[in-house]
This record gives C-alpha cells, sequence and structure tokens, in this order.
C-alpha cells in the first residue's frame, strides 16, 4: 500500500489515494481490507509500523474531479474532519497537479470544507464550516444546552470549560499557565469522560492578548500531539465566544502557529503550513505479524 507523509506543524498524518489500491485491497464496499482499526493501529505505530498521528484515506472522482476524504486516528477510529489532515490533503492534491492555487471542495463525514492552497504548498487555507457550542450537535450529555462555562468533574479535580463541535468534538479548559503537563495527566480521562458520548478532543488554553492564544491538546484517539486544526479552530471560537479575544486569532502550539479567523456567523477560515516529508509503500509483512 503506497503512502504519501507529510506534518502540518508536527501534526504528522499518512495520506492513502483509494486509486493506488489494486483490486484484491478493496473489499466489495469499496473500502481497503487493509484499514482495520487493528491495522491502522499498526500503520501509525512509530515503532513497529511507519508512525503517524493518523491516516487520510482520500478519494478523487476522476471525471468529476470530486474530492472526499477519511480520517482515522492511530486507534483506529474514525474521525469526523480534521483541520490539519485537510490542509495536508490540499497540498497533497496540488503535489498531484490535481488542483491550483483556486479554490476547491473536499467532501469529509464532518461537512464539506472549501480549500486553497498558497504559496508553492507550502500555505494551505481551509474554510472549516460553522462551528457550534450546542450540547445535541457536539454532543455533550444532559439537556439541551450551549455548552459555555460549565463544570467538569474528575474526582481530585474540577475544571471550568467549555465545549464545541466543528465536525468534531471539542472540550475547552481555559487556564492562567498551560504546558505539556497538564495535557498528558488530565487529557485522557477528559477525553473518555462520559459528558462525551464520543468522546472528545481536548485544549488546555492560555489567553495571551486579544490576539492571540496558547493551547496543549490532547487528541480523541490520538493522545497529545503538537498542532491541531480543528482544536485551534474550536479554541479560539470559544475565546472569542467569551469575548476574550477579537476575530483574528493567531493560536500558538508547541508545533509551530496556525492562523484563524472566526466570522460573525461563526464560520472558521483556518490557515498554516504543510511540509511533505516522503512517499513510500507500506509492507504487507507489517500487517502478518
Ligand atoms: N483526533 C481528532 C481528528 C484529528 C484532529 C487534528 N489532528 C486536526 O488537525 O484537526 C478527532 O478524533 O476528532
Amino acid at each position: 500500500m503506497k503512502f504519501h507523509k507529510y506534518h502540518a506543524l508536527g501534526n504528522d498524518y499518512l495520506v492513502v489515494n483509494s486509486q493506488d489500491l489494486n483490486s484484491q485491497e478493496l473489499n466489495s464496499q469499496g473500502l481497503i481490507t487493509e484499514l482495520t482499526p487493528e491495522n491502522i493501529q499498526k500503520i501509525c505505530d512509530r515503532h513497529f509500523g511507519i508512525g503517524s498521528d493518523g491516516i487520510l484515506l482520500g478519494t478523487i472522482q476522476p471525471k468529476t474531479n470530486r474530492f472526499s476524504l477519511r480520517i482515522f486516528n492511530p486507534d483506529g477510529s474514525e474521525a469526523e474532519k480534521s483541520g490539519n489532515g485537510l490542509r495536508i490533503f490540499s497540498r497533497y492534491l496540488w503535489d498531484m497537479g490535481l488542483v491550483t492555487n483556486k479554490q476547491f471542495s473536499i467532501e469529509t463525514i464532518g461537512g464539506i470544507v472549501k480549500s486553497v492552497v498558497d504559496n508553492s504548498g507550502q500555505m494551505v487555507r481551509v474554510e472549516m464550516e460553522k462551528i457550534s457550542f450546542w450540547s445535541n450537535d457536539i454532543p455533550v450529555a444532559g439537556e439541551a444546552r450551549e455548552v459555555i462555562n460549565q463544570k467538569i468533574n474528575l474526582g481530585d479535580k474540577e475544571f471550568n470549560f467549555s465545549a464545541a463541535t466543528i465536525g468534531n468534538p471539542h472540550c475547552v479548559i481555559i487556564l492562567p499557565e498551560v504546558d505539556s503537563q497538564i495535557a498528558k495527566k488530565y487529557g485522557s480521562q477528559i477525553e473518555n469522560h462520559p459528558l462525551f458520548p464520543q468522546r472528545t478532543n481536548v485544549q488546555f488554553m492560555k489567553i495571551l492578548d486579544r490576539n492571540n492564544i496558547q493551547i496543549e491538546i490532547w487528541e480523541r484517539g490520538a493522545g497529545y500531539t503538537l498542532a491541531s486544526g480543528s482544536s485551534s479552530s474550536a479554541a479560539a471560537a470559544v475565546a472569542y465566544k467569551l469575548g476574550l479575544c477579537d476575530t483574528k486569532i493567531t493560536v500558538k502550539m508547541p508545533g509551530g502557529l496556525i492562523s484563524i479567523r472566526v466570522n460573525e456567523d461563526f464560520n472558521i477560515i483556518m490557515s498554516g503550513a504543510v511540509t511533505q516529508v516522503a512517499s513510500g509503500k507500506i509492507s504487507q509483512e507489517i500487517f502478518d505479524i
């Protein structure tokens, strides 16, 4: 199975083009037989596989030039949307000569986004669609409500949080200081908390000023990552919703910076860098062990 590895600010993904697969690799539903949760875990393992924060399974309809993307986390679960994943897939399409620097659409489970590749592929801008704070959309357990400034109890610790979805779920916690330790200490407990029936991504956020925030990320199905486009979108949207930031926000993460614009109607525009790493072929052997 051919792959193309990219990273977006240290959040790395393997692009697999469904057209690169031969017939026996596709089952009757046109799904890749190899992409079972168990095999995804093997491919993403940083010692026994290629190593990555996920797999991007892209489908390109040659005649209509329609693009769709499925996003798999390293634990084998499927995500509705990935901001860095969409930027990476957009760059892949550009590298393959399938798009120019004009706007094009990509369909995901979490909705259809519009993408533009700039600066010879080094920068990609994605209109990530509208963010929602409503419990029924995210989802968050309990009565239908906007999930803003609520409490989550972890036994020995209680946090104030807000939640949002941009296709995938996010729990945003504002603190005076954030670091990787707090994300690694509490991330998994919050990811799997009963408040979140479909689990959740988690961001610990420090407000730097009205146009800058800093986040540390614990991703659903992936754990601690150095950057996240959907996390940046959700955290920035919460900061704007709470009146702590203006509409243009730079999100500072361990892997680098993402620019977010929160429009009045809460449509999110995200832009950031993408880096090509390598291409190769995954050996069948890793699936046989
Ligand atoms: N783990 C996430 C998907 C990837 C998000 C992140 N890598 C991004 O750039 O948005 C989830 O299960 O919702």
